[in-house]
């Protein structure tokens, strides 16, 4: 059936607008009634889980006005088999297969993302990060704020984000009876909790490291990178309960997994993108393969909301799960349950993960307990000159009748680089950023700039790891000015310009076609 569809600022049809290869494996549906809103990213707090309609695309009918919305599961992701990464195993030089490749591809035009199978990462090492990591959520709220560090800002130990973290003070604010739910963050009004971890090898032993020096200890404790202002700020220690040593072991064995499988995937992101494998290398280590990259593993719990009557009346609306946006990273890889994102429930009532297809339909994504989801963050997107898009992404609310039993736990792996890429040590130390959309784009305007003080001066001091690009408001909740170039807007173009410098820096030629891109973007050189 052809169903024309298309944002409330235009009409494109599904067959116009969706390539060929990724046609047939969407499944179109027509639901609720239109939003007065209208557009694809009004999801807001106050709309919570109703916003259903901010994720479908408008249904027209030759003139008439749009009078219901469609909604699209992307209930058949591409999954691609890595074969256990034995190609990445035979050495450095060695090339992801061509058919791999081109597979990857292929998912990333149709759906902006792929599913991994085959990919070396243990499930019973992500079990135990599940299971390790439940139990640490389920302590008293105090217990877990032990864990908290810097203003719970630096994707490290224990974090709510800050809107969230609003949300929570003021539920604490009410009385909510203690056994308004089995799991204590659904009692204690937490939206969406994480803990995280950087690099065990640089952010384990950091009170080692001025002694280094005199003891003559590992040579990374040398290295003026980790000891840097930048080191400081990107490189914090990682920071774990002192009563328990069980997380720490499960999260830094999974990190490892998650590391090691991630350099495959860049090296597989830059070939389906034509840039060359080993100019993305560089981003994550040295040429003597000390770690360079700022990468974290996240675990986040999603606890199980409370029915209306139970919650405090002036919070009767939940905040969403998570808001639209993208990761600032090369690309996250997430491992889901199965259970949690069926990838059955409705797009926009979920309560999983969902993710805005290159047509710009939201879709739910069916997890797979066999599979690894790779999805392309904001720094690949300059990285690759456009070519392989970041996706953008949020986490809904699970609609009313399944809120109460709807808990759910992503482990994530989110792949960074040194920042800014290729900046000399001496320019980048110093550098800090700021949360929102502008953080690549800083990067770039900091590669101008000739000291750290000039760098502190045009972007303030404060610092948020998880700058990300967002689809909402959100960015403008975070503290401080927001910068100028939040939102995807004309200057995009220009954006894209400037990658092109760093592309050509990292030994790959400004792109001028654009085989991944649904709308032509024209590189100036
Ligand atoms: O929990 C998830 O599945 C996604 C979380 C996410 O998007 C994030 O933390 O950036
Ligand atoms: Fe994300």
């Amino acid at each position: 059936m052809h169903v024309p569809v298309g944002p409330s600022s235009g009409v494109r049809s599904c067959t116009e607008a969706w390539p060929r290869s990724g046609r047939r494996s969407i499944r179109i549906g027509v639901c609720m009634s239109h939003s007065r809103r209208g557009g694809f990213d009004v999801l807001s707090e106050a709309w919570g889980c109703q916003l259903a309609v901010a994720a479908c695309a408008y249904v027209f009918r030759g003139r008439r006005k749009p009078k219901a919305t469609a909604f699209a599961l992307a209930n058949d992701v591409p999954a691609v088999d890595l074969g256990g990464c034995s190609w990445f195993r035979q050495g450095e030089d060695s090339p992801p297969p061509t058919e791999m490749v081109a597979a990857v591809r292929q998912a990333l035009a149709s759906h902006g993302l792929f599913s991994a199978r085959g990919h070396g990462v243990p499930l019973r090492v992500v079990q135990r990060v599940r299971s390790e990591s439940m139990a640490f959520f389920d302590q008293p709220l105090e217990m877990k704020q032990c864990c908290a560090v810097h203003n719970m800002e630096r994707n490290r130990g224990y974090e709510i984000y800050p809107h969230h973290q609003r949300f929570l003070e003021q539920w604490q604010g009410a009385s909510v009876p203690r056994d308004a739910h089995a799991e204590p963050s659904a009692v204690q009004g937490v939206i969406c909790e994480r803990f995280c971890c950087g690099p065990p090898s640089i952010c384990e032993v950091k009170s080692d490291k001025l002694e280094a020096k005199s003891t003559g200890l590992d040579a990374w404790k040398l290295d003026d990178f980790y000891r840097s202002e930048y080191g400081e700020v990107f490189f914090p220690e990682n920071v774990w309960p002192s009563d328990c040593d069980a997380l720490k072991r499960a999260m830094l064995e999974a990190y490892d997994a998650f590391e090691s499988f991630s350099e495959a995937v860049l090296l597989l992101l830059a070939a389906a993108s034509g840039v060359q494998p080993s100019s993305l290398r560089s981003l994550l280590f040295d040429s003597q393969r000390r770690v360079r990259h700022s990468s974290m593993l996240q675990v986040c719990n999603y606890p199980s909301l409370l029915p209306r009557r139970l919650r405090p009346p002036e919070l009767s609306v939940y905040q969403l799960r998570a808001k639209a946006h993208q990761d600032f990273g090369a690309f996250t890889v997430l491992a889901r349950c199965p259970g949690s994102d069926s990838g059955r429930a409705k797009c926009g009532q979920s309560g999983a993960l969902e993710v805005r297809l290159p047509t710009g339909a939201w879709a739910c994504v069916p997890a797979r307990e066999d599979a690894l989801t790779v999805m392309p963050g904001t720094l690949i997107e300059y990285l690759t000159a456009g070519r392989c898009r970041g996706v953008m992404h949020r986490v809904s609310n699970p609609r009313p009748g399944l809120a109460a039993d709807s808990r759910r736990l992503s482990v994530t792996f989110t792949a960074a680089s040194r920042i800014p890429p290729c900046l000399p040590l001496e320019t980048c130390g110093g550098w800090v950023g700021r949360s929102g959309s502008a953080f690549w784009e800083q990067c770039l305007v900091a590669m101008r700039c000739s000291s750290s003080a000039d760098i502190a001066r045009s972007f303030g001091s404060a610092y948020s790891c998880k700058a990300t690009r967002r689809g909402d408001s959100a960015s403008r909740e975070m503290a401080g000015p927001v910068p100028p170039w939040t939102s995807r807007r004309p200057d995009d173009h220009a954006r894209y310009c400037g990658v092109n410098a760093l592309v050509a820096e990292l030994g790959q030629p400004p792109s001028t076609d654009n085989q991944f891109l649904p709308l032509p973007i024209a590189f100036a050189r």
